[in-house]
């Protein structure tokens, strides 16, 4: 792939250090154990995506040694880092990234919390406007699924396709989560795993109260489209 066009090069380039740097945010936010987790990111404009290789330590990983594969979940032979293999989980992100076009990055973890909720085959109730923000709705359970083929990301797939929530408790196993790209979808691994561990709190104290639906609706609303800075406010 060393004759690439430019343009395809530099932004293949720019998703494996942007992949890299998220495997540090999973550990930052007290995510993962040991190698117990994954991040990758879509390349835009091409039928391709950049995932950790697989069983690396944290610290280890960086741009070069990111692995490019095809939609198919195939390590693109000749190119860096394609030595080795790609996660455990390559099939399943592979399969969100054919079927949801929209989607340029997936996660996985296996955080206390979110994976404790999964454990019990229990979705997360919408009771706290974090929830309704960020999800826009319960976070849902999706089918139990041995790694090794297609099976979780069809999980994945049919339980988040027209559903609001960008994270999804694959049953017995732990969270996945989608977002517009890697960064987004760090970003729902990280809230996922905090209202899950908030739910969790407010249920041993009593009985949960939902949020109404009107209610849901307009804060879900708001957060996606008025909260924060616009492009031109942003820092970072
Ligand atoms: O959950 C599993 C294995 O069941 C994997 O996601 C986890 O161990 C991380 O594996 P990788 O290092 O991404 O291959």
């Amino acid at each position: 792939m060393s004759d690439l066009p430019e343009e395809l090069q530099t932004s293949i380039d720019a998703v494996r250090a942007d992949v890299a740097a998220l495997h540090g945010e999973l550990v930052r936010n007290g995510l993962v154990v040991w190698t117990g987790g994954n991040v990758s990111g879509r390349v835009p404009g091409a039928d391709l995506f950049v995932i950790k290789p697989s069983g690396v330590a944290y610290d280890d990983l960086a741009a070069e040694n990111m692995i490019l594969c095809d939609l198919d979940g195939a390590v693109v032979p000749g190119t860096p880092g394609s030595e080795r293999s790609p996660s455990s989980d390559t099939a399943a992100h592979a399969y969100v990234y054919r079927n949801m076009p929209e989607v340029g990055g997936v996660v996985h973890t296996h955080s206390d919390y979110a994976t404790a909720w999964a454990a019990r085959g229990e979705e997360i109730p919408c009771v706290i406007t974090a929830m309704a923000d960020e999800f826009g709705g319960p976070i849902p359970i999706g089918p139990f699924a041995i790694i090794g083929d297609d099976s979780i990301g069809r999980g994945i797939v049919e339980t988040l396709r027209g559903h609001r929530s960008r994270a999804v408790l694959m049953a017995n196993h732990g969270p996945f989560t989608i977002g517009s790209d890697a960064r987004d979808a760090v970003k729902a691994a990280v809230m996922v795993e905090d209202v899950a561990r908030t739910v969790h709190i407010a249920k041993q104290g009593g009985t949960l109260i939902p949020l109404a639906q009107e209610a849901i609706d307009s804060l879900f609303t708001r957060y996606q489209n008025v909260y924060g800075q616009t492009p031109q406010g942003a820092l970072s």
